[in-house]
């Protein structure tokens, strides 16, 4: 038996930053890893999605920019695309572990499942350890229903070597919603089949709407109220059958249901750690689970806050704090931002726009009129661009939500105002912002 002062399991974002917030301690820490070190986010997840969309998202902007000085709008080449990622990702895992080396912890490649509250088997191997952190994230949801073998997930999206002719994705949030994107950009016949009256129901409904009726003017389908019932191959096609009734052809189907907690592994039926109903791991304000000893972080855990990299980073960095220098403090959440990387992009911090929109407590201010002078998206032809803003009754900054080609960097732009409570007085003597910038559209300008 293996003995360390603390395991680690799971390697992704939430691991990385724990790793990060213990270095130069004299803690002996192990983390294990089943799948590929770094976890979703460099491998499955963010960051190959980010470079695929920053190619579609040049090409969307060019094509909305032709007949305005643009000569010829660009295409996507998919093949090439997919080819240029595979390389550029290809060591990611290698490079990721060597980081958690290069912080003094050990790794360990294998599943990790419990013997009982302070001891994990790994490949036949028992390590034992007084605290253990639980970091293994989340992983796609299967549905179950006639043909649902059929079905591919967001995983295999971002490793697609050759373009479908036409796809279908069931459900419409994020995952679901980014890769449409991404699929249509580059040729494919895109629906989307989703149960509810709306994509991403956690963001603000004007600007998701604005963003899908720009999707629907680029051909992508939207099919509300319906799930899949059944598909059904016909040679190489398949035939997608809705709730509805809605009969779809494809050659490629996304389950892109939702994602679930990476539990299954675990033998958590050995120890004292609860789930909630929803399969996710409970914990405390301490992030402890109900097993003394046994904390949790990151996309695994029931929570309120968005399952993000900024969430899992905070959430490790505070825990890696907390253990290595025996402190009892409960967790405070920051102001965390969420986004789409759709086209335009969907992006919203703070006090919901929907929920404040029907709250005396706050004025929500739609800013739409100052972008139909053509303005301030007038370089990149974003003329569906929208936001709105929520403001208190101490007339502070305290929400935003945006859908436009730039509503990512806009929103990051305004975190800081609405997280550190800052006034425009504050603000204008502080610093000035290079023009023009986010805080013109807010009105934040002195
Ligand atoms: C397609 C996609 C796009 C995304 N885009 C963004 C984005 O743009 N911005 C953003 O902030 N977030 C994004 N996310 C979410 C982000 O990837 C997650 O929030 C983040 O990776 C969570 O980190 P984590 O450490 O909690 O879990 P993970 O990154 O999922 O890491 C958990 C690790 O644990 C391992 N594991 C599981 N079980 C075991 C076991 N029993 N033993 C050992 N190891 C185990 C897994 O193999 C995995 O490597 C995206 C997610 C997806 C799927
Ligand atoms: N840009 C980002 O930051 C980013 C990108 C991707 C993922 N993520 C993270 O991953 C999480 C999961 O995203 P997701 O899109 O996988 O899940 P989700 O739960 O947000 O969306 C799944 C959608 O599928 C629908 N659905 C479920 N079953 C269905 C069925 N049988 N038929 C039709 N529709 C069905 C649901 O109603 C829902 O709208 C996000 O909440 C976010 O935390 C973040």
């Amino acid at each position: 038996m293996k003995k360390f002062d603390i395991i680690l399991i799971g390697a992704g974002p939430a691991a990385i930053n724990f790793s990060i917030a213990t270095q130069g301690s004299d803690k002996k820490i192990l983390a294990i890893e089943g799948d590929k070190f770094g976890g979703t986010c460099p491998n499955y997840g963010c960051e190959p999605k980010i470079f695929l969309e920053g190619a579609v998202r040049n090409v969307l902007s060019s094509q909305l920019l032709q007949n305005r000085g643009i000569a010829q709008a660009s295409t996507i080449d998919w093949n090439t695309l997919m080819k240029t990622k595979k390389a550029t990702w290809k060591n990611m895992p290698a490079a990721q572990e060597m980081g958690f080396e290069n912080l003094g912890i050990d790794t360990l490649h294998g599943y990790a499942k419990f013997v009982d509250n302070h001891t994990v088997e790994v490949n036949g191997e028992q390590y034992q350890a007084d605290k253990i952190v639980i970091a293994t994230g989340q992983k796609p949801r299967k549905l179950n229903f006639p043909g649902s073998e059929y079905t591919h997930n967001s995983n295999d999206v971002l490793d697609l070597d050759n373009l479908p002719k036409k796809t279908v994705f069931i459900g419409a949030g994020i995952v679901s919603m980014e890769m449409a994107t991404l699929l249509a950009a580059a040729g494919s016949k895109v629906s989307i089949v989703e149960f509810l009256s709306r994509p991403m129901m956690a963001f603000s409904e004007k600007h998701v709407m604005n963003t899908v009726e720009d999707m629907k003017k680029r051909g992508i389908d939207f099919y509300f109220n319906q799930g899949v019932s059944e598909i059904k191959k016909n040679d190489d096609q398949y035939e997608v059958i809705t709730s509805a009734g809605t009969k779809l052809t494809a050659d490629y189907v996304v389950d892109a249901s939702g994602r679930i907690a990476n539990v299954d592994k675990l033998g958590l039926e050995n120890t004292d750690v609860q789930l909630s109903k929803r399969g996710s791991i409970i914990v405390d304000d301490y992030l402890e689970t109900n097993a003394k000893g046994v904390y949790a972080a990151g996309d695994v855990i029931e929570k309120k806050q968005p399952a993000l990299v900024p969430t899992a980073h905070f959430e490790a960095t505070y825990l890696g704090d907390q253990l290595v220098n025996d402190k009892h403090d409960p967790i405070h959440y920051p102001i965390i931002g969420a986004s789409a990387f759709t086209f335009p992009q969907v992006a919203q911090v703070g006090v919901s726009v929907d929920e404040a929109r029907d709250n005396d407590e706050y004025t929500v201010v739609d800013m739409d009129h100052m972008f139909n002078t053509d303005m301030e998206y007038a370089g990149k032809n974003d003329q569906s661009a929208k936001l709105s803003l929520v403001y208190n009754k101490q007339n502070q900054l305290v929400g935003a939500a945006e859908s436009s080609q730039n509503a990512i960097d806009d929103l990051n732009g305004i975190i800081p105002l609405i997280g550190l409570k800052i006034t425009k007085e504050q603000l204008n003597n502080s610093y000035q912002l290079i023009f023009p910038a986010v805080n013109f559209k807010t009105e934040f300008m002195g």
